[in-house]
């Protein structure tokens, strides 16, 4: 009896192996031949695969060569910025992929299909998030399917325009705070010098802590601290070897991620509390995100005959108060720290939107109406956002095998979007593409650019930035604030040398002049 149980287990544990193997070959040969075959029938163009790996020790040398040294001072940062993806596409043409380890990418540079890949929520989602990162944020920016749907209509009021309206002055304190610092750093000649990124970094993590908690705002700050504390940690660990179940083991770096994000819970819980004693005691509703999202969030319970289950849980809700700071702060300061670098090498444009900015407000305080009617300082951002946008791709997981045009993705590969190239791409842009011409967008969007769709620096369709007028409205405020009091030019200690992180940023940080008016 014994002897058939040990033979039974053998054959268990032999067919399980077989299986297992099976798996491992289709994963890491047969399904990756069987999708090249499949892309090049389509006519992309690619590397081989290479087993395993594919492609991501040549771009990771390619990385690494590009930020070695820094460039001359030019608008051509792709090499740079996104060097693989350049090269392949020089290499292969648009239609081309890469191995991203044993699955492809394919690249979408036509603005149509990019039109449908980002408006396909369903069969095309974003690409599976590293588990740590779920630590920083777990919110909108990477929920699918209904749970994206529940959370976007919850969360739009929060950022309709009537709402931004209400929070203009919490954009100026902040913007003034940090005006107000350089103002005490100019010496008796009337300039000082200074990299001006960890400043605007500051400033956009501070409008987040007042327009977000509002009169929590100390410890909205206390937040961002620890948040940035938890990222480095999150960043250090996945730079590392992935093994995978590696952040369940209690290492040091381990506990100390989890201890800060249990801190940062208990802090934004705390918040929260606060505010639902408050409206339950039927005080005003604050005008801020958090209170804006809280009152939505009741209501679309009300809505369902008071089910919780329709709106969202507490855990929710403190997911999408981190998800602000992730998604609002890094990418509002580069849009500000590229302007300002822009604005230093063609003095013409600084000049011009200083001009504007006398012109509408004097020495007055900004205020909302004005902001809405600067003409210029629009067409600087958006040409800053063109040529800088501060997210250098978009990538997509094709769920569901998706008809693009006459193309056919098969599900399993992965879609990357080359804002940086598709920005300047001369046959959208015109010969002009890599120049700085605020001018191009005089006219608007449309009439800057062959095709609209080639202009995403907030992406495109139902998941189209949530911020995107907050953004705008800050970057505006912060500009005029900046421009009433300083002239500004560029350091000869400033190197040029863009650099894809979170968000496209100059690696040596940006060294500016500042003159006093
Ligand atoms: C210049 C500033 C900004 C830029 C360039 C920017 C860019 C983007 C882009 C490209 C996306 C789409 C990503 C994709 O489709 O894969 C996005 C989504 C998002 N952004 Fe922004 N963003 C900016 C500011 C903000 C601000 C200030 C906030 C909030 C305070 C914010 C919150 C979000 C959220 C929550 C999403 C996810 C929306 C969804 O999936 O429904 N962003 N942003």
């Amino acid at each position: 009896m014994a002897c058939v149980t040990a033979t039974v287990s053998i054959w268990i544990a032999v067919v399980s192996l077989v299986v297992l193997g099976g798996k491992l070959l289709n994963w890491i040969w047969l399904r990756p031949r069987r999708l090249e075959k499949f892309l090049r029938k389509q006519g992309f163009a690619g590397n081989s695969y290479r087993i395993l790996y594919g492609d991501l020790k040549d771009r990771e040398a390619m990385r690494e060569q590009a930020i070695s040294k820094p460039m001359n001072f030019s608008n051509d940062i792709a090499p740079r910025v996104i060097p693989s993806v350049h090269h392949t596409i020089q290499k292969y043409g648009k239609n081309s992929f890469m191995w991203f380890g044993p699955t492809p990418r394919m690249h979408i540079m036509d603005p149509e299909q990019l039109k449908t890949v980002l408006t396909l929520i369903n069969d095309i989602q974003k690409p599976v998030m590293y588990p740590l990162l779920k630590l920083l944020t777990n919110g909108l920016i990477n929920h699918e399917g209904e749970k994206w749907v529940k959370h976007r209509k919850i969360i739009n009021p929060a950022f309709h325009l009537e709402k931004l309206k209400v929070m203009v002055p919490a954009f100026y304190h902040s913007c003034y705070d940090m005006v107000s610092k350089w103002g005490s750093m100019v010496f008796e000649n009337g300039s000082c010098e200074l990299d001006v990124m960890p400043y605007l970094q500051q400033m956009a993590a501070d409008v987040i802590s007042r327009t977000a908690f509002g009169s929590s705002y100390e410890k909205g700050k206390k937040i961002f601290k620890l948040q940035t504390e938890l990222a480095g940690l999150v960043n250090q660990t996945i730079m590392g070897i992935f093994i995978p179940g590696w952040r369940f083991v209690p290492t040091k770096s381990n506990r100390k991620m989890k201890e800060i994000s249990k801190e940062i819970t208990t802090l934004i819980l705390g918040i929260i509390n606060e505010r639902e004693k408050s409206m339950s005691a039927g005080e005003a509703m604050h005008g801020d995100l958090l209170g804006i999202l809280m009152e939505s969030n009741l209501n679309e319970i009300g809505r369902h005959g008071n089910n919780k289950d329709i709106g969202m849980s507490i855990d929710d809700v403190i997911n999408e108060c981190k998800t602000f700071y992730i998604a609002g702060q890094e990418t509002t300061a580069t849009l500000l720290t590229w302007t300002m670098i822009l604005l230093s090498s063609y003095s013409e444009w600084q000049d011009r939107a200083r001009a504007e900015v006398f012109e509408i407000f004097g020495n007055k305080k900004p205020d909302f109406d004005g902001l809405s009617r600067l003409k210029v300082v629009t067409m600087i951002l958006n040409e800053v956002l063109r040529l800088y946008s501060p997210a250098s791709m978009l990538g997509r997981r094709v769920k569901k095998e998706t008809k693009l045009g006459n193309l056919t993705i098969p599900a399993g590969v992965f879609l990357g979007l080359p804002i940086t190239l598709l920005h300047r791409d001369p046959e959208l842009w015109g010969e002009d593409a890599g120049e700085f011409k605020p001018e191009r967008f005089s006219k608007g969007v449309s009439k800057a650019t062959k095709n609209p769709n080639a202009f995403i620096p907030f992406g495109l369709g139902p998941r189209i930035c949530i911020g995107l007028n907050f953004a705008m409205i800050e970057a505006k405020m912060a500009l005029s604030i900046i421009l009433q009091r300083f002239s500004f030019e560029l350091s000869p200690s400033y190197t040029h040398a863009p650099i894809a992180g979170i968000t496209v940023h100059p690696q040596h940080g940006a060294h500016i002049i500042l003159h006093k008016l």
